[in-house]
Order: structure tokens, then C-alpha cells, then sequence
């Protein structure tokens, strides 16, 4: 088992990466001070319910720790005020109080969902990452938590860090394919922005992560977490460097908005956008060889790397100004200078994306990149 910490001021919590990480929930939970006086609850969805929620309830009650669990439907328009309310009614059936805590047991979805009802429930009670999927590494940890709003992405939120993060490798065994790739995408991103040797190392190892090799998973997962406990110890609440997490994720978020919510995938998404921003930084004069390796990389993963041509320019322009990174008028925009290394410029101009967007739209993106 891998261990790490977020580091935050007056207060740190740990994850824990590995196989069998939850045969030690318990004594995880009691290093973590968890109560057992007061009721837990359970948030998961309708896919990993049926197949990995009785365990996860047997082990929480074999502990002594009273559980309740609460099953939203799986999939991104889960993240809604509708969905957030349907778990207060249970938190407040169940009798939770405010020493109890919200276990998101699922995806980014959940994590985002349940950690927001977390924050705001009783004006904010304790809560646990049960990641379930490889994307989750990015979302378990950091205290982003949001719904999202029809016209923009994760706009109703907070940060609320949770208490820890449990990663166990062999919940994510039973991963669609396509939700493996999707995943990695978020993996192959904190190679982009932080570590050049790593993207080798993704570039790699290509095969085995996408076989859901343990070892290579629970290594590339490791990394993705430490780079991204380093960035959010630094800067928890984006006033600076955090953005760099954000890289293509200016285009891949007014993506998802506009395709409808999960039909694009956000790792689907933000690969495209990374492509795109990937394209910026040749117009600003960095090696053409980021843009091959990103899109090359991306390919080799089975990811998306142009815009579904049917999605209209206007309509993404428009999600687009919705981004928290627009402010006091000035779109600030994250391109890699070399990889493993990327800037946060507030010079690139909303036509400059425009540009971007409709090269990356349909056929034309072979010839292009
Ligand atoms: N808070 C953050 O910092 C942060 C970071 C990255 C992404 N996100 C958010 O995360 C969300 C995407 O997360 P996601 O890709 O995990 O999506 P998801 O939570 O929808 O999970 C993907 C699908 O896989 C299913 N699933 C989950 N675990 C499974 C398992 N072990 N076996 C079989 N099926 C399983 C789910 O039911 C769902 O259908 C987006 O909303 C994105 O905005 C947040
Ligand atoms: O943790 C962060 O900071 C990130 O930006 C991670 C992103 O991968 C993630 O998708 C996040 O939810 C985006 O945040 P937002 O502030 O742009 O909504
Ligand atoms: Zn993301």
C-alpha cells in the first residue's frame, strides 16, 4: 500500500493507494477519528451499487460503524441541486448530525455530488473518498466539489477537503473500457503539467494500463495523486498555481456543456481541450513536439482528439465564457511550454480559442495538427 498526504496549513489527511486497501477501512477510519456514535452515509451510484456497495456497507457495519447508503443514478446529470437534495432527505432520515460523515463511494461524479452535499449539509460535516474509477485519483482528492448548472460545468460548489482517501486498485477491475481510457486521460494530464519522465513512463506503459495491469495502475495512480497533493498544498483554493490542473480544461468543459452532460465524457473532454491547448502553445512559439506527444499520446490511449464536428462553434464559445477562469474580463488559459511543464498566460484572447475550437472540429484536425 502506497501512502501519501495532503498537506493543508493546519491540517493534513492521507490516501491510501493499493490492492485490498479496504480490508483496513476500519482502522483506517478510527486513525482518521471517525465517530462511531453518530450515523455514516454511504453515497454511491446504480453501477457500482450492485457491485461493489454490499462489501463496503458489511465492512462499515462489521467495524461498528452505523451505515446507511444512499444510490443516485450513475452518470454526470447526477450532478444536480435534484440529485444533491434527494441525499439531505436521506442524511436527514438516516439522522445524521454533525458529527457524522458522507463516504462517496464512486467516480468523480459522486465524489463531486456527495462531497458537495458533505459541505453543505448542516453547513458542512466530514466526509471520505472512495474513489472507483481511475479518474476518480484526480477528483478524491483536493475538495473541488460541485453540481453543475445546465448552462455551465461545476458551478455550484465549494472546497471541502475530505478526511481521507481510500484508492483500492481492485474496485477499479470491473471498469468499462471505455471509462478506463477516460480515466487515464486525467493520468496523462499530470504528466503534462508537472512531469516530463512520467509522460514517458504513460507513453510507455500504454498496454498495461489500458489491461488494468495492478502494479502499473497503482504506480501511474501514485504519481497522478502526489502530483496533485503537491499542487493543492501549495494553492487549495486556485488562487494561482492550482490552475495549472486545469489544462484543457477551458475547451473540454464547454464541451461536455454543450454535447449534454456524459455524453462526452470528461476525460473525453478535457483530452480534446488539451489537444487544443497543446496547438495554442505552437501559435506561441514552444516545440511543435508538446502537440505530438500530447496528440500522440492521446491516440494511443483510444481518446478523442478533435471536436465532434456536429457540436456548434457559437455554443461552445458561449459555455465557454461561463469558465471560473474568466475574470475582471481576461481569460486566463494554461499552455504547456515544454512537457512537463506548463505556463498560466492571461494574454490569449477569446478569438485566438475561437480558432483553436473550430480547427479542432471535424476532419480538417488531421491536416491541421
Ligand atoms: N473535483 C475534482 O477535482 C474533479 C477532478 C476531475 C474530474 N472531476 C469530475 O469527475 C466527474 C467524472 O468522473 P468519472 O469519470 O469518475 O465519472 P463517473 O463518476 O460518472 O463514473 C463513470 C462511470 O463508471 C461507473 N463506475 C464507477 N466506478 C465503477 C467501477 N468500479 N466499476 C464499474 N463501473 C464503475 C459509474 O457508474 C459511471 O457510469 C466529472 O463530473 C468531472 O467534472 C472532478
Ligand atoms: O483540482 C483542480 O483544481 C482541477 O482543476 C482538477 C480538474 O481535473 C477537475 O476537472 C476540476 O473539477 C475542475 O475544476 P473547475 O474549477 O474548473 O470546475
Ligand atoms: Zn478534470
Amino acid at each position: 500500500m502506497r501512502e501519501l498526504t495532503v498537506e493543508l496549513g493546519e491540517r493534513s489527511y492521507p490516501i491510501y493507494i493499493g490492492q485490498g486497501v479496504l480490508n483496513d477501512i476500519t482502522a483506517l477510519f478510527d486513525r482518521a477519528k471517525l465517530s462511531r456514535k453518530s450515523p455514516l452515509l454511504v453515497v454511491t451510484d446504480s453501477e457500482v451499487a450492485p457491485l461493489h456497495l454490499e462489501r463496503v456497507m458489511a465492512l462499515l457495519r462489521e467495524g461498528g460503524f452505523a451505515a446507511t447508503s444512499c444510490v443516485v443514478p450513475a452518470g454526470e446529470t447526477s450532478k444536480s441541486l435534484a440529485q444533491l437534495e434527494g441525499i439531505v432527505t436521506t442524511a436527514l432520515q438516516a439522522g445524521l448530525d454533525r458529527s457524522s460523515a458522507i463516504v462517496a463511494l464512486g467516480g468523480g461524479v459522486v465524489g463531486d455530488l456527495a462531497g458537495f452535499a458533505a459541505a453543505s449539509f448542516m453547513r458542512g460535516i466530514r466526509f471520505v473518498q472512495i474513489p472507483t474509477t481511475i479518474l476518480a485519483h484526480d477528483s478524491s482528492v483536493g475538495g473541488k466539489v460541485a453540481v453543475n448548472h445546465p448552462m455551465a460545468k461545476n458551478i455550484i460548489g465549494a472546497f471541502h477537503q475530505p478526511e481521507l482517501v481510500l484508492f483500492d486498485i481492485d474496485l477499479l477491475l470491473t471498469l468499462p473500457p471505455r471509462q478506463v481510457k477516460a480515466g487515464l486521460s486525467e493520468v496523462i494530464k499530470h504528466g503534462l503539467i508537472w512531469d516530463a519522465a512520467f509522460t514517458q513512463w504513460c507513453d510507455d506503459n500504454a498496454e498495461k494500463l489500458l489491461s488494468l495491469d495492478p502494479e502499473a495502475l497503482s504506480y501511474a495512480l501514485y504519481i497522478g495523486c502526489k502530483v496533485k497533493a503537491i499542487v493543492v498544498s501549495q494553492d487549495e483554493r486556485e488562487n494561482d498555481l492550482r490552475a495549472i490542473l486545469n489544462l484543457g480544461h477551458t475547451i473540454g468543459h464547454a464541451l461536455e456543456a454543450v454535447a449534454g452532460y456524459g455524453e462526452l465524457l470528461h476525460g473525453e473532454a478535457i483530452s480534446i481541450g488539451m489537444v487544443g491547448a497543446a496547438k495554442l502553445a505552437q501559435e506561441f512559439g514552444y516545440a511543435a513536439e508538446i502537440l505530438e506527444v500530447t496528440k500522440g499520446l492521446f491516440l494511443k490511449y483510444g481518446l478523442p482528439v478533435s471536436i465532434p464536428p456536429h457540436l456548434d462553434t457559437d455554443s461552445i464559445m458561449s459555455a465557454m465564457m461561463h469558465d471560473k477562469k474568466f475574470k475582471e474580463g481576461t481569460m486566463v488559459y494554461i499552455i504547456p511550454m515544454e512537457i512537463g511543464k506548463v505556463e498560466i498566460r492571461k494574454d490569449v484572447t477569446v478569438e485566438q480559442v475561437r480558432q483553436i475550437v473550430e480547427l479542432l472540429k471535424g476532419e480538417s484536425v488531421a491536416d491541421v495538427l
